[in-house]
């Protein structure tokens, strides 16, 4: 997908040849793909792939050996305006000394927001998540997915076009992983939010996105750029059940393992 649209450039994600290497060990080669405002786009791959890489060249934490990424019009260099980053380990990231509502509006206190703005984008956040009324709380009084809950409304708190998550519902229960899946999906229609999405877990990539992109080999490409075409609102069993939601998971699978095959073929010659 390409854009010859000055809007739509100003609104999107665009990676232009994009490479990774740690020293000699090139691990992202060659990536190119553009994401549209509020489109929602899973990242998966075998173990190892890159994927995490990949989210740190997104975010500006990480800076590529090679090409370059660019959100709404500007090339990235550090963690962009309006984009905001929820990790998989919620416990290492909310501050246990601090209250609920303080860990959200640590952020915009360090961004330099006054006392009113940050406690009306505190309680606005924590509506969205579904944690009105936990503001006094501690992180050690939450469950998991409550304590998650905080770190998406934290990010929220910036108002960001963009969400960016790594692994996010990896430490959490089954059941609770499905409402914390569910409860993202409600917020990007909400808030009209790009999410980009790394995740091991292929019914997840595929029951939320409108795109899976496939990282495979090594270095690793993009193998491919899924289009997701199931109807909306998603549900967890009515969308899983259906014919196409099985078609696309064994795309994506076939692609993963058909990699880690290759490459356990070249390491055996
Ligand atoms: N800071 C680093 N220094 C050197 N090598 C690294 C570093 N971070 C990652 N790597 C290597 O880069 C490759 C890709 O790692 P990365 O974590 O991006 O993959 P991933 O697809 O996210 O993996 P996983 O699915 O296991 O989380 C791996 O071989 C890893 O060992």
């Amino acid at each position: 997908m390409t854009t010859n649209n000055s809007t739509s450039a100003n609104q999107s994600l665009l990676v232009e040849g994009l490479g990774h290497s740690y020293g000699d060990h090139q691990v992202l080669r060659d990536l190119s793909f553009e994401v549209e405002a509020g489109q929602f786009v899973s990242v998966v791959g075998p173990s190892g792939a890159g994927k995490s890489t990949l989210l740190q060249c997104l975010t500006g934490l990480r800076k590529p050996t090679a090409g370059q990424v660019s959100f709404r019009g500007q090339k990235v260099s550090g963690t962009p305006r309006g984009m905001s980053i929820v990790f998989q380990d919620y416990s290492r990231s909310l501050m246990p000394w601090m209250s609920v509502a303080d860990n959200v509006g640590l952020p915009l206190k360090s961004a330099g927001l006054n006392k009113t703005d940050r406690s009306a984008r505190v309680q606005r956040a924590l509506a969205e998540v579904g944690l009105a009324g936990s503001e006094a709380k501690y992180p050690w009084q939450l469950s998991g997915g409550m304590q998650q809950r905080v770190a998406i409304a934290r990010a929220l708190a910036f108002d960001p076009a963009a969400i960016v998550m790594d692994e996010p519902f990896a430490s959490v229960d089954a059941q609770t992983r499905s409402e914390l899946e569910d409860l993202v999906l409600g917020v990007r229609d909400h808030l009209g939010i790009m999410v980009l999405l790394v995740t091991h877990d292929i019914d997840e990539a595929v029951y939320l996105a409108d795109r899976v992109l496939v990282l495979a080999g090594r270095p690793a490409t993009l193998a491919a750029d899924l289009k997701v075409d199931l109807p909306v609102p998603r549900h967890q069993v009515r969308t899983k059940a259906l014919p196409l939601f099985g078609e696309l998971r064994g795309e994506v699978l076939s692609l993963i393992q058909g990699s880690g095959a290759a490459q356990a073929a070249a390491a055996a010659r």
